[in-house]
């Protein structure tokens, strides 16, 4: 018997779900899957990208309709299948996804009341009441968050607790005692580790009344220190549950992807013995202050810090596609000033910049998989003034292999494919170019952890031919893999190096903490090369 139906002697299920099973077209997606969550518990949800796991929560949603057979027990009621729209609502089923739902413009509390205006037919709102009972029920929680606030304003965290205790409040509405369950589909994306811890401190009271939780993510190391038991999924299969705290890393790495993995470790290397492929001088923009480094050729450097100190305008400011108001950047010893760079004129310096907007900035989720991952060489694929479809399908379907794409199909649309899938596509769009400069904005978010080696051998192999990487990133577990040297940014500017062997998760988060109370070194030598 696991932990938490021991610790809920008796007691039904806050969510039983049998025989789910979801077909589109001819691929089943999922195969007759279990999952139980019991009141109060904290449930995780993991698999490889496209193992089902969306698909699944958007049955819950009433989004998908299951496959007849499905079941649905909670709190020991039956719960008819498939789920009508608004019905997930009222049954105290409360969603928050990455991007949070909230309406920046709009105040933290008009952000709270939507739903409620929207679907109860509520004509006068007491502004100053609402405000007060917004404040008493943060204060409930241990926030001080201002309702009169606009969403735009808060940092990165009190948005995603905002949206967590607005869909907690809708929970509420439902049932006066707290039952329902609350679904976190990757919250913490983003997030740096104070902002994950307050997040999780939010989510340990939210079950202390009785509330389910759960808990989407690829990070195995928050699953194991919020969730008490994790369900896998592998394939659209059930692959089975685990109690988090008994459960190593390892365990998880290996239900997940089926087999034992190792993780992918870039050899340790002195990088400053190389030459240096592109300077970036005095850069300044909306927060960087007169930032100076050095890019070696086949180096990884990674940009890292608390959010808010700029580390992540860095890559835009390079390639021109984010103002920046004074600086140079230096390509193989020639000069340029930043406020005369564009992307054109990036891409024509072999500069290439992956932002982590993949549908938006990044890639272009109406175009099929083979036009994304062939857009900068498409000149290669024209015969007699047309595109070459079918030469072009088979490279794509190459680079899918490649790079594991899931379903490699590459008629189909980007925005088709889940989110992992859709970064594993874009990455190889740009590795193959083998760029002087590739620059990526949150490179694995979303990315499953069998991928994720995948994509950094990809990396590393891409160095190892010459080109230098700069990876912006709060993952500081992918930094720890995969960079030679760490820069580590607090207001605006550089404020500390990591370098080789030095490099750790716990040493780059403990520089990050450290940061808010560092002042920069304008001139730290393994920054800039002497
Ligand atoms: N509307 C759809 N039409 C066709 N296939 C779909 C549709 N939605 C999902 N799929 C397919 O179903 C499978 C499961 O996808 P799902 O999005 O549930 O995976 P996931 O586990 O959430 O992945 P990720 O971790 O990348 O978000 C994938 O092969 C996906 O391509």
């Amino acid at each position: 018997m696991s932990a938490v139906a021991r610790r809920y002697p008796g007691e039904a299920p806050a969510l039983a779900m049998t025989h789910l099973s979801k077909r589109f077209g001819s691929s089943l997606v999922l195969n007759d899957v279990t999952l139980e969550v019991m009141p109060g518990e904290v449930h995780g949800l993991l698999g490889q990208n496209g193992s089902g796991k969306s698909t699944l929560i958007k049955i819950l949603a009433g989004f998908h309709d299951p496959e007849p057979g499905a079941e649905l027990i909670m709190y020991g009621e039956s719960v008819p299948l498939p789920m009508p729209a608004g019905a997930a609502r009222k049954r105290g089923i409360a969603f928050v996804h990455q991007h949070l739902g909230l309406v920046p413009s709009l105040s933290v509390l008009e952000n709270l009341l939507i739903g409620a205006i929207a679907s109860e037919d509520r004509w006068r709102v007491d502004w100053r009441r609402e405000a007060a009972r917004a404040r008493e029920t943060f204060a409930r929680f241990g926030l001080t968050i201002d309702p009169t606030a606009r969403i735009a304003d808060l940092p990165q965290v009190e948005r995603a607790l905002v949206a967590i205790v607005r869909a907690f409040e809708d929970i509420r509405t439902a049932s006066s005692h707290g039952q329902g369950v609350l679904i976190l589909d990757e919250p913490t994306p983003f997030l740096p580790k104070l902002g994950v811890d307050k997040l999780f401190d939010l989510v340990r009271t939210i079950v202390k009344e009785g509330t389910a939780v759960i808990f989407v993510s690829h990070d195995i190391d928050e699953i194991r220190e919020i969730t008490d038991r994790a369900t896998v999924l592998r394939d659209g299969n059930l692959a089975g549950t685990l109690t988090s705290r008994d459960a190593t890393a390892d365990e998880f790495v290996e239900l997940i992807i089926g087999r034992r993995v190792s993780l992918y470790k870039t050899a340790v290397r002195d990088v400053t013995a190389l030459s240096v492929a592109i300077s970036a001088r005095n850069v300044t923009g909306e927060i960087l202050r007169d930032v100076s480094f050095d890019i070696h050729r086949g180096e990884i450097l990674g940009l890292t810090g608390l959010i808010g100190s700029g580390f992540d305008e860095m890559p835009y400011a390079l390639y021109g596609a984010r103002p920046a108001s004074a600086g140079t950047v230096e390509i193989l010893g020639k000069s340029q000033p930043l406020s005369k760079m564009s992307p054109p004129a990036a891409l024509e310096a072999k500069l290439a910049l992956l932002p982590s907007d993949r549908l938006g900035a990044a890639g272009v989720g109406n175009l099929t998989i083979a036009e994304n991952m062939l857009l900068p060489v498409l000149q290669d694929f024209v015969r007699w003034f047309r595109l070459d479809w079918s030469r072009m399908s088979g490279r794509a379907s190459e680079l899918g292999k490649q790079y594991d794409v899931r379903p490699n199909r590459p008629a189909q649309t980007l925005s088709s494919l889940s989110g992992g899938n859709a970064q594993k596509v874009l990455m190889a769009k740009w590795l193959q170019t083998a760029p002087l400069l590739l620059m990526l904005d949150e490179p694995t978010q979303g990315v499953d952890v069998g991928a994720r080696q995948q994509l950094f051998a990809a990396l590393d192999h891409a160095a190892g031919k010459g080109t230098s990487i700069l990876v912006a990133s709060t993952d500081y577990e992918q930094l720890a893999q995969i960079c030679d040297r760490v820069l580590i940014f607090a207001r605006g500017q550089v404020v500390d190096v990591l370098a080789g062997a030095a490099i750790s998760k716990d040493a780059i988060a403990e520089r990050c903490l450290l940061s808010l109370g560092t002042s920069a070194f304008s001139n730290v030598p393994e920054v800039v090369a002497a």
